[in-house]
């Protein structure tokens, strides 16, 4: 028998409220047993879970005198590398995600015929198995396109004539031959939703060995597969910024816990695009877009920062935009300050906005940086000053280089993907014991009750499970 769909609502209805019911925990019980919400300790700091020596990631510098933590301008290490030295460094050189993903994986900075040879690497890894672009990418094509790179990523290891082999030689291929694919999914994924969904004309083009990840992206996304040196340069250097940040970030946590079972790679980095998603995290650069869209809507007057505040307080106490709460972009885990990625991405907004003519919006990104940092500090219990992130500009640069928003997230996960395999690698090296945390039990133990004698539950909560 069919149910009706009507019916079948209602059944839902009380589902949800009951698994609502169920899941509920006493906020209260969390600082009873001192349990660390979010693995953040009662200065909202993130509880020690693991070494690393990839990157270093620093908001808080210590008063050498009294030996307090100071709220500073962000700082970010690769491999004990400041990156905006990184950045500067490589100011006349072309292109240097490619030496960043070395660093990352390595340790040290390459030489040039080291650095030729790794980019002839990636260049042979680059190729997609026969046939995957028709029989993997261009099937059940998905509107978001971390979802499409999560399914093709997984597809990749029925490709693979070792796909659970996760000594360090192997993962090591698996992870150049990843990081080298990944653009081409993201770009060919984009191609298909569009041609499928939107009816445009299907693109696909080669990738060619003598351009950097930064270069292919732009040559396979463009209908002319052109681009300006500019738009290759800037979306190089958002690469550089995006590639690591240590290993308590949610995604790269997600590597080290999903590595430490000793699952194959596929299914890690499958792990980590899922967690990268979350628009808490690196789904947070589209979000951001979608927000400013919301605001240049509903605020009449983009100068008048009155207004501007009372939109922003609304968005907070949930009665605008997507009723989270949040103003996406702002706040950070670690950052006090500031956050140097996105102190570097601003600069560029600043310069493309000129040049672009869109120096208007980019008033109103600096204002929104400003007033809701204001209102977040009064509105929440914070424990320090909030900033803007890295995905605060991100967004509105990718918009000048005219990319699409449905690129943002990924480009994110093309470039962090080298950090993940570094941490991935970094803790199959150290052979880490099974990453295993705690869980206090706050139910309470009952005796079973036969079938008959079960009556149906109330939800009104009280924490008891009854
Ligand atoms: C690449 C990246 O992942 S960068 C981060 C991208 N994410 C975003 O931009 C989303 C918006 N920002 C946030 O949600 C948070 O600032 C995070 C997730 C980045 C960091 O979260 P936390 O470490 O918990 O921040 P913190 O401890 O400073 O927060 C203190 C309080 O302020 C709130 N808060 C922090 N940032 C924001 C924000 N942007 N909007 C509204 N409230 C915020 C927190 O929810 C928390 O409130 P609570 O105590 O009621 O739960
Ligand atoms: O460190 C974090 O929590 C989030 C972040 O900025 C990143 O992963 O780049």
């Amino acid at each position: 028998m069919t149910m009706q769909y009507d019916n079948l609502e209602d059944k839902l209805s009380q589902l949800v409220e009951y698994t609502k019911d169920s899941g509920k925990i006493d906020l209260s019980l969390y600082t009873e047993y001192d349990v660390k919400r979010g693995l953040r300790d009662s200065t909202g700091k993130g509880v020690l879970t693991g070494l690393t020596e990839i990157s270093d990631v620093i908001g808080f510098d210590i008063d050498e005198r009294t030996g307090e933590k100071v709220p500073t301008d962000g700082r970010l290490y690769f491999q004990g590398y400041n990156v905006a030295d990184l950045i500067k460094g490589m100011e006349g050189r072309r292109f240097g995600f490619e030496e960043i993903t070395y660093l990352l994986l390595f340790g040290s900075l390459p030489t040039e015929p080291q650095l030729n040879d790794f980019n002839e690497i990636l260049s042979i890894y680059r190729e997609l198995p026969d046939t995957f672009v028709r029989d993997v990418v261009m099937k059940a094509t998905s509107k978001n396109m971390m979802n499409t790179l999560q399914r093709c990523v997984l597809t990749l290891y029925s490709y693979d004539e070792k796909p659970d082999d996760i000594s360090i030689p192997n993962v090591l291929r698996q992870a150049l031959s990843l990081i080298a694919k990944m653009p081409l999914i993201a770009v060919y994924g984009y191609h298909a939703y569009r041609h499928y969904h939107e009816n445009q004309n299907l693109i696909i083009r080669n990738p060619k060995p003598e351009l950097s990840m930064a270069e292919n992206i732009l040559q396979m996304l463009h209908p002319d597969g052109d681009y300006t040196a500019l738009e290759a340069k800037v979306l190089d250097v958002a690469l550089i910024l995006h590639a690591d940040h240590g290993g308590g970030n949610n995604s790269t946590f997600t590597t080290h816990v999903v590595s430490s079972s000793g699952t194959d790679t596929y299914s890690a980095v499958a792990a980590s695009l899922s967690s990268l998603k979350g628009p808490r995290h690196g789904g947070a650069n589209l979000k951001v877009m979608e927000m400013f869209e919301n605001i240049e809507e509903n605020v009449t007057n983009w100068e008048d920062e009155n207004e501007l505040r009372t939109y922003l307080t609304k968005i907070l106490d949930r009665e605008a935009f997507d009723g989270t709460g949040l103003i996406y972009g702002m706040g950070h885990a670690v950052y006090t300050l500031s956050d140097p990625r996105c102190v570097i991405l601003k600069e560029y907004a600043k310069k493309l906005s000129a040049e672009k003519h869109r120096e208007k919006e980019f008033a109103l990104y600096e204002s929104v940086e400003r007033i809701a940092g204001e209102c977040i500090a009064k509105k929440r219990r914070l424990l320090k000053p909030v900033c803007a992130n890295v995905d605060f500009y991100s967004g509105f640069v990718y918009a000048m280089l005219g990319l699409p928003k449905e690129l943002y997230t990924p480009i994110f996960a093309i470039s962090r993907i080298s950090g993940w395999s570094a941490h991935r690698i970094e803790e199959l090296v150290n052979e880490g014991k099974i990453i295993r945390p705690a869980y206090k039990y706050v139910g309470h133990h009952r005796p079973y009750v036969a079938i008959e004698r079960r009556t149906p539950r109330k939800t009104s909560h009280s924490f008891s499970n009854n």
